[in-house]
């Protein structure tokens, strides 16, 4: 996949740099325009065109294959991410039955990864490409028994959602790099869930979040999984408890 992130909506330049990338390159099967025309310097645009192919890549994390487009989060380390959801879904403990709830879900990977035992799994996610995406996802991998709802988790994330799709047995959250925000944390020690598991790809974050939420859940185990070799950064995943 090549994304082309212009400052402007210029089809006859992009088109232009698009074919020459793909005789020099036979190997890319899908070419986005992603236009952002505000003063951020960020990747994804206000919206995109497709320019080749169909606008999103296929990758594989166990037996589940996955779509993603230019502006989906997918974990940059395929191999690693089986590990980390390994350790996730160790830490689940999901029983036959189970609701399960996947805060901040992206393309469904860990929806679907852990939507095996449980009876039914509602992912939470803000990105509109990255929902639908999952949707996506869930009826290519054949699984029924997940929902997904697009929105900001702190407007999402209410009493409505809960008497709709059912008290949680589990949790996970897996929040970018800020973590939750300070109403998504007291949403989460006001419902008091059974089960939590947290990941996140930034301790700093995760320690203020586990601070708050040790008021109301026991920290029983935390464990760091190398996504990032060679760098410092680190991929944490914690299992709380009620007390
Ligand atoms: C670290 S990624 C995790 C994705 C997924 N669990 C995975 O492993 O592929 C965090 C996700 O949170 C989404 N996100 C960021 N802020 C959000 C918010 N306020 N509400 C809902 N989702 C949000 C991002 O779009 C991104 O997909």
């Amino acid at each position: 996949m090549v994304n082309l992130v212009t400052s402007e909506d210029r089809p006859e330049l992009v088109r232009e740099l698009s074919d020459a990338l793909l005789e020099a390159f036979p190997a890319i099967t899908t070419v986005i325009n992603n236009i952002n025309d505000r003063p951020t310097p960020t990747a994804v645009g206000r919206y995109e065109h497709i320019l080749h192919g169909p606008g999103y890549i296929t990758d594989h994390i166990g037996p589940y294959e996955f779509e993603i487009g230019a502006n989906a989060f997918f974990q940059t380390n395929t191999r690693q991410a089986e590990r980390l959801y390994d350790v996730a879904r160790r830490y689940a403990e999901i029983q036959a039955g189970d609701t399960l709830y996947d805060l901040y879900c992206g393309v469904g990977t860990l929806t679907l990864f852990l939507s095996d035992k449980a009876s039914n799994v509602l992912g939470i996610e803000l990105s509109e490409v990255a929902i639908g995406n999952a949707r996506q996802n869930a009826k290519k991998n054949g699984v029924k028994n997940v929902d997904f709802l697009q929105g900001d988790i702190q407007e999402v994330f209410k009493e409505e959602v809960v008497s709709r799709h059912g008290m949680p047995d589990c949790l996970i959250t897996d929040p970018p790099r800020a973590g939750m925000h300070p109403d998504v944390v007291d949403q989460l020690n006001k419902l008091k869930v059974p089960k939590m598991v947290y990941v996140s790809c930034n301790s700093a974050t995760m320690a203020r979040d586990l601070k708050k939420l040790n008021e109301v859940y026991c920290i029983e185990e935390i464990q760091p999984v190398d996504m990032f070799p060679q760098t410092y950064h680190i991929e944490t995943v914690a299992r709380l408890r009620l007390k």
